[in-house]
């Protein structure tokens, strides 16, 4: 067995995650010693409650309440405890005492990251976070260092295991949206709080996070868009299946060009769409994630596979160890993070997708072409219609459901369309409105 320096490893929560890391870390620790060039020597493991059951168990030993006593020894500190505070301060805190620092935290990325890159760089310490998006999928580092040649113009993915998992669940089995949640956080994939992943917030971070990184801007979190699946009804995803569509939530980054100018801003949202069951996304089941990245030269690439989960999350957080365990073997700057080309951030307001619509209206001559006429008056122009008529033989009013589809359209205007069509005495009601995405 060859020799190495040891390095200390303080691991902040043992968690889903964390109980996962210290399985691999104990159990693969000379293979991973091997392809590091040191060994990586596990020195604690700070959690709250030191009796607490854990899957996989964490050796007794290993366990403190004692974050900070962890931190000030430790040559490389792995954040896995969510949240943001104490979170931020023990980042700081092991950046300013010289570690790297691996996080799977992307609440903390996306609300603190310009604070810590920007402490990490003062004392030439890295932040490692492959973890923080897409769980086990590669797709921080091909963003940050493959793709830096290249121009990155969109990315089109499925970023929440969660939330993925709910919608295929009602979607496959007609679960409901209640148990699918439970079998979801039973299986280690919500978060702490699984608002955060039903809410659409998880996935609006990891898009701020995504669109920092390909456009090479800080993306703050409060310019996502975000909608999530909580209004999402098990009719609705019923619907869509008989249109030839399903309902995923997705994470969209663009980078745009204003009015024509010839100058960019970039965007980005979160939101449930319709996804043409021809699509790729369409076949992205359970847990997993999929993303598509657009980049002018390198065309159409993507990155599939779990996006949440104790063992697969703890894959992307050791291959961070191995890297950060490298550079300090080897030395050297490590990758800076780049926002050199600060491009304005657009609003949701100019962002360009096409609605589904459907309404109930009277029925009666003429209706139609009022419909119509309100959506060339906003600018909106229809791809389809279909119609569906209730003839009123059994005592209810005779009344017709319109399912709309339009053209492409900002979403301003199309925002004032459906405004103006509650507004209209022709109808009764606006029963359903989703973007449609992916065709
Ligand atoms: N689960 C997943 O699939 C994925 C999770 N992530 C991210 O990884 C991180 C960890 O997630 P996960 O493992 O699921 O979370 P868990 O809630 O399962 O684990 C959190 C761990 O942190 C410990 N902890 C929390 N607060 C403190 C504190 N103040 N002091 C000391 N210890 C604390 C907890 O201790 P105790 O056990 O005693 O309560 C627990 O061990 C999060 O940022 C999450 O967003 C990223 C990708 C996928
Ligand atoms: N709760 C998250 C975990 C991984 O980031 C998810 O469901 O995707």
């Amino acid at each position: 067995m060859i020799e190495y320096r040891n390095l200390r490893v303080a691991l902040l929560g043992g968690g889903t995650v964390g109980a996962n890391v210290v399985d691999l870390l104990l159990t693969h620790g000379e293979e991973l010693a091997n392809r590091a060039g040191a060994g990586l020597e596990l020195v604690g493991v700070a959690v709250r409650d030191i009796d607490a059951e854990r899957t996989p168990a964490i050796p007794k030993h290993l366990l403190t309440t004692d974050a900070e006593a962890l931190i000030v020894n430790a040559d490389i500190v792995v954040e896995l405890m969510g949240g943001l505070e104490p979170a931020r301060t023990y980042v700081l805190q092991a950046i300013n005492s010289g570690a790297d620092v691996i996080t799977a935290n992307k609440a903390l990325l996306a609300t603190h990251g310009p604070e810590l890159f920007e402490a990490a760089e003062q004392v030439g310490a890295q932040l490692y976070y492959e973890a923080a998006v897409g769980g086990a999928i590669p797709i921080i580092r091909p963003l940050r260092e493959s793709l830096a040649g290249d121009r990155v113009t969109r990315i089109l993915g499925i970023v929440n295991g969660t939330t993925n998992y709910i919608l295929d669940a009602m979607d496959a089995t007609g679960d409901t949206f209640e148990n699918a949640l439970a079998e979801a956080t039973r299986l280690g994939y919500a978060e702490a709080d699984p608002t955060a992943d039903v809410g659409g917030y998880d996935a609006a971070q990891k898009a701020a996070i995504l669109a920092s990184l390909a456009f090479h801007t800080t993306v703050p979190l409060d310019a996502v868009y975000r909608e999530g699946i909580t209004e999402i009804t098990d009719s609705q995803v019923k619907a869509a299946r008989k249109a030839g569509y399903v309902i995923k939530i997705l994470a969209i980054c663009e980078r745009i060009e204003i009015d024509g100018t010839g100058e960019y801003g970039v965007s980005a949202r979160v939101h449930p769409a319709l996804i043409p069951l021809a699509h790729p996304l369409a076949a992205v089941h359970g847990a997993n994630n999929a993303v598509f990245i657009e980049a002018e030269a390198a065309g159409s690439l993507m990155f599939y596979g779990a996006g949440a989960g104790g063992p697969e999350t703890a894959s992307a957080v050791l291959g961070d160890l191995v890297s950060a365990a490298r550079r300090h073997v080897i030395g050297g700057p490590g990758v800076a993070e780049s926002t050199h080309a600060n491009l304005p951030i657009l609003p949701m307001a100019s962002v360009l997708t096409r609605y589904q619509i459907e309404l109930t209206v009277v029925d009666q001559p003429g209706v139609l072409a009022t419909i119509a006429t309100l959506f060339s008056d906003h600018g909106v122009s229809v791809e389809a219609v279909s119609q569906t008529v209730r003839d009123g033989k059994d005592d209810t009013q005779p009344a017709a459901t319109l399912v709309i589809v339009t053209h492409v359209a900002t979403e301003s205007s199309l925002a004032t369309t459906v405004e103006a069509l509650a507004a209209n005495d022709v109808v009764t009601a606006v029963v359903s409105v989703l973007r449609v995405e992916g065709l």
